[in-house]
This record gives structure tokens, C-alpha cells and sequence, in this order.
């Protein structure tokens, strides 16, 4: 797992750019004083004795200050000074290597100069990366021709690497000029809830007359930058504490086998049971006008799905809904083909104003249409087109509406209008199975239930999010 480290304000040294009168640590100490939350010694020109003996005067002030501090290139001198971690470049050790000799308890950061070589660092493991420089900059200069990554690589980099629990900073010729651009270009643009973590710099603070002020002027410009609320779960980097819930949870379904009561369609009938009996619940498919109330009062949730929509269900689902509500029963509501006509849209939206949906669970076209925004379309009962903000969707229709809203697809986007969750251990092909999606609606009401019942009751706490995730 990535590690809980703060490089909001990431200082780089660079002893030849101290002012006159002033030591290197003197500068540090203010920086920090000002704000820095982060320091890496980047010492170019220096023999190793010299290295180690910056190393352990710097790494002395971040302790008293308990601010992390790493080392540029050299693992030796890490290991030397016991450095927090090392910054890597791409032409130094990799990652898997560093990771060898330090343990997994050091912090490993390295360049990331394409946003291929960003998903590779995120691969093996790196707890943050360092962007291409934004702008040209003397502290590193690379020739005339270069023109920096530029705010839209930065934002084209954070896409990228949206799908992993990565911190990444961004470094190069920034300063309080320009920095308050950046930021709001990439709160305005990213587009899959990956926002900065930090801006690292060296000549700003390091050849500013006063490091303090120079930092506390960037560190207010770098409060701007928008936290999105996100958390990207994915099987190459797991949550071991995500996976110990699903452990309990699925425990605890099997040991209590929750009527699910199931209202849907004729398709899914069969395979939506099935999946509901493997996973330890007890499936009942019954609509009738004369006995939904009376099941959705039983049930330890009730699902409904509008797939084989007509006017007697559509009084089924009413009548179930109104009634779970009535006996705090949760519903996962799943708007098939939502987009798809006029008559089913209406059906969802007066559906939805008719009683208390706990998790609204559709494809994009499906979700899209229901907002009434975010750019995918229903063929039938399948999603056509791409959502370009996923995350901005889910979370304002959660909060529109006041439910959880999960939006299935090779990618899944989970939210509450307060957090949101992507996930990506899906399949575009699992839309060749017909009910895939269906069944989905069954296995995230039986988590629910488990949350309501289980996890809610004992830890007292709203993060069911998380339930409706797993
Ligand atoms: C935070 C951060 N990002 C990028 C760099 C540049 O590292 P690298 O590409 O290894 O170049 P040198 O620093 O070795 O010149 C960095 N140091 N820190
Ligand atoms: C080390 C490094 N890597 C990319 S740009 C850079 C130097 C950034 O220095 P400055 O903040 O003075 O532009």
C-alpha cells in the first residue's frame, strides 16, 4: 500500500542556489518554518563524504521537525544516513530494486517523464512520482528546444494513473507567478478524479532572500488545489483492509442467508438467483401485486429492476418500494435501458421520487440518462459512448438525489456525494453475458444488508460506501 506521506509542499535542495550569509540547513529550517512538508537533498555537485555529511545535517532538522526526508539518486547514501527513502530517476536503480535493499518501509519516489513510464512506476510500486518539468527551469535545463510538459500533460499524467493509489507531484520552473494557474487548470480539467498531491521546487524557496515567506506564499496557493474525494481500488495494488472486510462481510452473509427479495426481469431470472444462493443469500423472485408488500417487509433487501417493464410491475415496484421504505428495508434500484425510451425514463424518475432508493445501480447510458448529462447512451438495454467525467457524474447525481449511485462497466464509479470509489477489476467483455449487470444489483444488496445489519451497528460509522463497493 502506498504510503501516508504529505508532499504538498515538496522542498528540493540545491546548495548553490543558498543566498549569500546562509547555510544550507538555515534555509531548510525556515522552509519548513513556512510550511514545506517534504525535503529531498539533491546534491549535485558533491563528492559522497560531502553528500553524507549534508545528509545527516539536513536529515537532523526534518526529524526535529518530523518532516520525511529522502535522497536524490543515491541509495547508498540513503542507507548510509538511514534516510526516509530515495528519489529516483529513470536512468538510476528501479524500483524493485531500491525496494530490495530498503525494505519495504522507505519511501520511493522516481521521475516520471511519460505517462507510460507513470502507470510502469505505479506497477512496481512507487509511492509518488515527479512530473516531466512544467516549464523550462536553469535548475535543470535540457536544451532550448524543450518546452516542458506544459499544464495539459499535467493533466493528461494524472489521468493516466487515475486507476492507482499514486501520489504524484509536479516540479519544474514553478513559482508563486504561476503556480495558482496550474492548480486551478487542474482542478478545471482532470477529468477521472486524480487530482495533484503536491508541487515540488527548488530555486523558489531555495534562492528566495526569505525561505519562510516564499514558502508559506506557496503553500497558501497549493491549499487551492481540490481534493477530490476519491479512492481508486484495483487488484494490482490491493486494500488489505478492503479485502478483510469483504472476508467479514461475505462471513456474515453466509452465517444469516438475507432474503433478498428480488423483483426482476425474465432474462436474469434464473442466473441472479444462482448468484445469490453461491454467496450465501436466499433469492425470492416474486412480483405479484398481492404479496411484494408483504415480502419487501420481510426482506433484508429488496432489488428492483425494471427490465421487464409493463404497467403491472411498475405497480409492483412501486407498491415494494413504498412498503421496504415503510419497514426501513434497503432497495437497489437498477433503471434497465433508462435511456433507451421515453416511457422508461419516466417509469425511473417517478420511481425514484416515490420512495427511498438506497444504491441506484446503472450502466453509463443508464446513469447518463437519468442525470441528464455525462455523454453515454442506451442501445437497448447496453451503454453506448463514454462518460468524460465519471467521477463529477456519480457524485452530483448522488447528491441529487440523495443515494449511492454505482455505475457499472469495464471501470466501475461508486459514490455517496460525499466520497467516491473507482474500481477496476472489471471486464469489458462481462457485457457479453447477458444479466451480468443484473446480477450485480443482487450482490451489492446483500453487502448492503450486511452493512446495515452488521458493520453499521457495531462500528457506528456512515462509511457504507465502501459496502456497496465490495
Ligand atoms: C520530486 C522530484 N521530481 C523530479 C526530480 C528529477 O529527478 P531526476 O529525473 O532523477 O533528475 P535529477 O534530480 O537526478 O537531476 C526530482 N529530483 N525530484
Ligand atoms: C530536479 C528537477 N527535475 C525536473 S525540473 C527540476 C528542477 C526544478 O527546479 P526549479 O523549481 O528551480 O525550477
Amino acid at each position: 500500500m502506498v504510503k501516508n506521506i504529505d508532499i504538498s509542499l515538496y522542498l528540493v535542495t540545491d546548495s548553490s542556489l543558498v543566498p549569500k550569509g546562509k547555510t544550507l540547513a538555515q534555509v531548510v529550517e525556515e522552509a519548513i518554518e513556512g510550511g514545506v512538508t517534504f525535503v529531498q537533498l539533491r546534491e549535485k555537485e558533491c563528492d559522497t563524504r560531502e553528500f553524507i555529511q549534508k545528509a545527516i545535517e539536513i536529515k537532523k532538522i526534518c526529524k526535529e521537525h518530523n518532516v520525511p526526508f529522502v535522497i536524490n539518486d543515491r541509495i547508498d547514501v540513503a542507507l548510509a544516513v538511514d534516510a526516509d527513502g530515495v528519489h529516483l530517476g529513470q536512468q538510476d536503480m528501479t524500483i524493485e530494486m531500491a525496494k530490495s535493499i530498503l525494505g519495504p518501509n522507505k519511501i520511493i519516489g522516481i521521475t516520471a517523464e511519460t505517462n507510460e513510464q507513470a502507470i510502469a512506476a505505479a506497477k512496481a510500486g512507487a509511492d509518488y512520482i515527479g512530473s516531466l518539468a512544467i516549464y523550462p527551469t536553469s535548475t535543470k535545463p535540457r536544451g532550448e528546444d524543450f518546452t516542458g510538459l506544459g499544464k495539459e500533460g499535467l493533466v493528461s499524467l494524472l489521468d493516466s494513473i487515475s486507476e492507482y493509489d499514486m501520489k504524484v507531484v509536479a516540479i519544474g520552473g514553478l513559482n508563486s507567478s504561476n503556480l495558482d494557474d496550474v492548480v486551478q487548470y487542474c482542478n478545471k480539467n482532470i477529468t477521472k478524479g486524480k487530482n495533484l498531491d503536491g508541487v515540488a521546487v527548488v530555486s523558489a524557496i531555495i534562492a528566495a532572500p526569505d525561505a519562510k515567506k516564499a514558502s508559506a506564499e506557496l503553500a497558501s496557493i497549493i491549499a487551492k488545489i481540490e481534493k477530490v474525494n476519491t479512492k481508486t481500488l484495483n487488484a494490482a495494488t490491493p486494500d488489505y483492509e478492503i479485502v478483510k472486510k469483504v472476508g467479514e462481510a461475505l462471513y456474515r452473509i453466509k452465517a444469516n442467508s438475507p432474503l433478498i427479495h428480488t423483483l426482476t426481469n425474465f432474462v436474469v431470472m434464473n442466473d441472479t438467483a444462482n448468484a445469490t444462493i453461491e454467496i450465501g443469500g436466499s433469492p425470492c423472485m416474486a412480483h405479484a401485486l398481492g404479496e411484494v408488500e408483504e415480502f419487501a417487509t420481510i426482506a433484508g433487501c429488496v432489488v428492483i429492476n425494471i427490465g421487464s417493464l409493463s404497467a403491472e410491475w411498475n405497480d409492483s415496484f412501486y407498491l415494494a418500494g413504498r412498503a421496504a421504505e415503510k419497514a426501513g428495508t434497503p432497495v437497489v434500484f437498477d433503471p434497465v435501458a433508462a435511456g433507451a425510451t421515453h416511457y422508461r425514463l419516466k417509469t425511473c424518475k417517478s420511481l425514484l421520487q416515490s420512495f427511498k432508493v438506497t444504491v441506484l445501480k446503472g450502466n453509463a447510458g443508464e446513469i447518463s440518462a437519468i442525470a441528464g448529462f455525462g455523454g453515454a447512451a442506451s442501445k437497448g438495454v447496453d451503454s453506448t459512448g463514454t462518460v468524460d467525467k465519471p467521477f463529477e457524474l456519480v457524485s452530483k447525481l448522488a447528491q441529487q438525489l440523495n443515494t449511492c449511485v454505482c455505475m457499472t462497466g469495464a471501470t466501475d464509479y461508486i459514490s455517496d456525494g460525499k466520497k467516491s470509489i473507482s474500481l477496476h477489476n472489471g471486464h469489458e467483455m462481462l457485457g457479453n453475458i447477458t444479466g451480468s449487470g443484473c446480477t450485480v444489483g443482487n450482490l451489492v444488496g446483500k453487502f448492503y444488508y450486511y452493512y446495515y445489519n452488521y458493520y453499521y451497528y457495531y462500528n457506528d460509522d456512515d462509511d457504507f460506501i465502501i459496502y456497496v463497493y465490495i
